[in-house]
């Protein structure tokens, strides 16, 4: 689904005016009774059905006049408070502002500090609170006047709806301009904005509910939007269908270097999220003294022992056998547990001069490429790093926090400069491509930060790769396959003593209910 910022949903919005001829007062209506149904649905259940809806000056407060009307016209008592001067209403919030007054709504104004005491007290009173002040169109800090409704209508312990973004946050960027609304819901208008999605944002909006108001598709498509948000439809389309008559053959070759003494449990959880992804043959490289332990633990995997210069440590002591079984494979995945070491910076030297293969570069290996940036050169396209925020910093020499504020343009600029496939993890990972292309991707819960998370992610990047996937669509699907399945798991034993293992055990329900499009609860 094609996810927007504020210029981009104004644009879209002109373009459904302009060259749709879609009045704009029809998309208010449209976006007003969307609203207000998800209303109606919050007070079936209550027994105080008195709703108070606030609103700003602009559109959003326009929205919040027709959500007002419709509830009237059903009899069910409504409040509206306007967060400013009316005379400043104009456009088509000023005609449904025009229409409310006909109707005799009962409509208040807040400005002056005794209005706010009564405004506190009808607040009491009610059963629903929609906030229509701000949706879009914030710019700035919100006011000090404003602070202090919102501030009352977050302390009311009553029911929040907010229309389209909670009033505060801003639609660009997801962050917070002085205070914002803590919803219980979000009816997201058209198309999803980064704020809905971003943190800190997004914890401000609750359940979101993402409405169709009417703006026609073809004008969606005129935009050219780069802007995603992966949903359960997109990765269905992405996964390869089985066919029946099949062998293992069909489903690809992976080969993953990883694991050195003391870290061969990456390795492990590597190999066995690529398996649960399905691929259909994995060869590991392992270090000769750790041949043991990996054949042990990898029953499904082919274990291919190597002489070693440094003990524990796959290095390039026998490159040319390495060469051999990695061009028998469709994608290479390196660095999970492989620890920072020469051997390592001179085997992925080596392998990126060698093939042309997809790679998947995660932890030791983004380590070795940022202490050896000259070798950034030799990465080619099909190429995906799967870096956190600090190798992400490492990689770049970037400020940690500058990165954690500005997650999509980092990880989309060196995408674009290195030509390869950037999954920068975290609450929100976000996927860039080379073409400018960002997926962000909403599944997941905090019991997977935890040790080994990031490799059951290579692990399935690379097994969807093997299976003939292009990368960055691999990338999309397995960081929301990921998500899911840590969402599944988190579901089944909380997050508290969630492990990386307990992931990849839900990968095969995860996949099922994917590709059969049956929905998890989680
Ligand atoms: N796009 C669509 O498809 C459709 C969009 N629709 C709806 O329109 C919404 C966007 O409407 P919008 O552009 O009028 O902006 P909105 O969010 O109401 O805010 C602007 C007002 O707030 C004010 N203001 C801003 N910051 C402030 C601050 N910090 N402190 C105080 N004041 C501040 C600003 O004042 P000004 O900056 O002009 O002084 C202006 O008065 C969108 O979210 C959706 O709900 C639907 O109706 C139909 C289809
Ligand atoms: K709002």
């Amino acid at each position: 689904m094609k996810m927007v910022n504020s210029d981009q949903i104004k644009q879209l919005d002109n373009i459904a005016m302009e060259s749709f001829c879609i009045p704009g007062i029809v998309l208010m209506e449209n976006a007003g009774i969307c609203v207000f149904e998800e209303v109606l649905k919050y007070i079936e259940q209550k027994e105080n059905k008195e709703v108070i809806v606030v609103c700003g000056l602009g559109n959003n407060g326009g929205d919040g006049f027709v959500v007002a009307r419709h509830l009237f016209n059903k009899g069910i008592p409504v409040k509206v408070f306007i967060t400013g001067n009316p005379s400043a209403i104009s456009g088509d919030a000023k005609k449904n502002y025009d229409i409310i007054q006909k109707l005799n709504i009962d409509i208040q104004i807040l400005v002056g500090v005794n209005n706010l005491k009564k405004f506190s007290e009808v607040v009491k009173g009610c059963g629903l609170i929609v906030d229509a002040i701000f949706g879009t169109g914030l710019k700035r800090d919100v006011d000090g006047f404003i602070q202090e409704i919102i501030s009352i209508i977050n302390k009311s312990e009553k029911g929040i709806i907010s229309i389209d973004i909670p009033s505060g946050v801003g639609a660009s960027d997801g962050k917070v301009y002085g205070l914002a609304v803590k919803a219980d819901k979000t009816v997201v208008l058209a198309l999803p904005k980064i704020g809905n999605i971003n943190y800190p944002g997004a914890d401000y909006a609750g359940e979101l509910i993402i409405k169709d108001i009417g703006i026609p598709k073809a004008a969606i498509k005129n935009m050219d939007l780069n802007m995603n948000l992966i949903t359960n439809d997109m990765v269905k389309g992405i996964l390869p269908f089985r066919k029946r008559d099949t062998h293992k053959g069909n489903f690809g070759k992976a080969y993953v270097v990883a694991g050195s003494t003391g870290m061969t449990g990456a390795a492990i959880l590597t190999c066995e999220a690529a398996l649960r992804s399905g691929v259909g043959l994995l060869k590991i490289p392992v270090p000769q003294s750790l041949n043991t332990i990996m054949e042990t633990r990898l029953t499904e995997a082919i274990t291919v022992p190597l002489p070693e210069f440094k003990k524990g440590v796959v290095g390039i002591s026998d490159f040319e056998k390495i060469l051999k079984t990695m061009e028998e494979s469709n994608v290479i995945a390196i660095g999970p547990g492989s620890g920072n070491s020469r051997e390592l910076e001179e085997l992925l030297r080596n392998i990126l001069e060698h093939t042309s293969k997809p790679i998947v570069l995660d932890a030791d290996a983004l380590n070795s490429l940022a202490n050896r940036k000259e070798f950034l050169k030799l990465i080619q396209s099909q190429t995906v790093m799967t870096p956190h925020v600090g190798e992400m910093s490492r990689l770049t020499e970037l400020d940690i926090d500058y990165i954690k504020n500005n997650r999509i343009e980092v990880a989309s600029e060196f995408s674009k400069k290195w030509n390869v496939v950037i999954v920068l993890k975290g609450a929100r990972t976000v996927v860039a491509g080379p073409n400018g292309e960002i997926y962000i991707n909403k599944t997941g819960n905090p019991g997977m930060s935890t040790p080994g998370s990031g490799d059951v992610l290579t692990g399935i990047i690379t097994g969807f790769i093997a299976q003939g996937i292009e990368p960055i669509k691999a990338a999309v699907a397995a960081v929301y396959v990921h998500g899911k399945a840590g969402d599944l798991a988190a579901e089944r034993i909380g997050e508290y003593g969630l492990l990386a293992s307990d992931i990849i055990k839900e990968l095969p329900i995860t996949i099922k209910h994917i590709v059969e499009k049956i929905k998890i609860n989680a």
